[in-house]
């Protein structure tokens, strides 16, 4: 069951020199409690769809066309981008959670940690006494490996990881269904990271949320989500479970990807990266956008932009994409 329907999603920026179209036509689905990781280089439009999906827009952009609809447990269901200030004050934190790149910006410089978990309950959760309120973000904390004590610190008090750790634990305080979270460990160093990372799956265990996450690696991505989406100049081009994705990507793109990034386990392989760069989002190439960089590509591909079919948007193989890429 889907806890988050995004259909044909548009996304542009609006500047002088032409429409920015960041996020072309994608439909995606978050399922109930699944971790879903949405990946593709620096540009792709990751931030932009996520940005949507939370209705963190600003201009210049706009979104052009599409849908955004919350399923909830209960089978009533929300009108994501229909929803009024008021209502989106509410379905902020309750429903659906940020946690963003950098933690400072997320997190208020100038309250302590223990002061912004008790912002949101009191402020979303009218009846909790004091009492209450500062048991549960004691609770929170402890649960995301800070101790209680920490409580009393600010934001600058803190490393890295555990200004992360904060900013998560205050994603969970109202137990959303969803959680955004947009590169939340990368600035962070490769152990904290993974730290963090299975920190999130155990909490996921625990409360059922379901995460879009976003990155641009890869790799680290396997090893983390249930499902995978690839992102090109606006457009997914690949869902997949991580293991298939990982074990027989379809799209060319995604096939180079996977090479771009050391792994983790395994054998060292040469990392190929891919060839050229990704195209100009107010000017996309005719037909499939990755066909310039493609070492696929046939006559076809620069002319015909192929359909997200099964899952894969590739016209290959009668559009099944990559047979086989070991
Ligand atoms: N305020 C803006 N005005 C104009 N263009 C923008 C603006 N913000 C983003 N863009 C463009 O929209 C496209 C998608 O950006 P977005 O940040 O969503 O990609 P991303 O895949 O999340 O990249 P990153 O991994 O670098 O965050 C990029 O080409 C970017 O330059």
């Amino acid at each position: 069951m889907n806890v988050l329907e995004i259909r044909d999603l548009s996304v542009d920026y609006l500047s002088g020199s032409g429409a920015v179209h960041a996020v072309a036509g994608v439909s995606l689905d978050l399922r109930r409690g699944e971790i879903l990781g949405l990946a593709g280089e620096s540009g792709s439009g990751k931030s932009t769809l996520a940005n949507a999906a939370a209705r963190l827009l600003r201009p210049p952009a706009a979104i052009t066309s599409g849908s955004v609809v919350h399923r909830r447990q209960d089978g009533s269901s929300v009108d994501v981008l229909g929803l009024g200030r008021r209502e989106l004050r509410a379905f902020r934190w309750k429903e659906l959670a940020v946690v963003f790149q950098s933690a400072m910006n997320s997190l208020n410089p100038v309250s302590t940690v223990g002061a912004q978990i008790d912002d949101v309950l009191r402020i979303h959760v009218p009846g909790m006494s004091r009492k209450d309120r500062a048991e549960r973000a004691v609770e929170l904390l402890q649960r995301v490996g800070i101790s209680a004590d920490r409580r009393r610190s600010y934001p600058h008090e803190l490393s890295g990881g555990m200004r992360q750790r904060a900013a998560i634990a205050i994603a969970l305080a109202l137990n959303p269904e969803i959680i955004i979270m947009d590169e939340p460990t990368t600035a962070l160093d490769v152990v904290v990271q993974r730290d963090i990372l299975h920190e999130i799956r155990a909490l996921r265990e625990q409360y059922g949320f379901a995460v879009l996450f976003i990155t641009h690696d890869l790799s680290l991505l396997m090893e983390i989500s249930d499902r995978i989406a690839i992102m090109y100049a606006g457009r997914v081009v690949e869902t997949g479970t991580a293991k298939a994705i990982h074990r027989s990507p379809r799209h060319p793109y995604t096939l180079g990807l996977l090479r771009s990034f050391p792994r983790l386990h395994g054998p060292r392989e040469e990392l190929l990266g891919i060839p050229g760069s990704p195209p100009d989002l107010r000017s996309l190439p005719p037909g499939c956008a990755f066909h310039p960089r493609c070492g696929h590509a046939m006559a076809e591909c620069s002319s015909v932009l192929p359909a997200f079919e099964g899952d894969v948007a590739c016209l290959l193989n009668g559009g099944r994409g990559l047979e086989d890429a070991s």
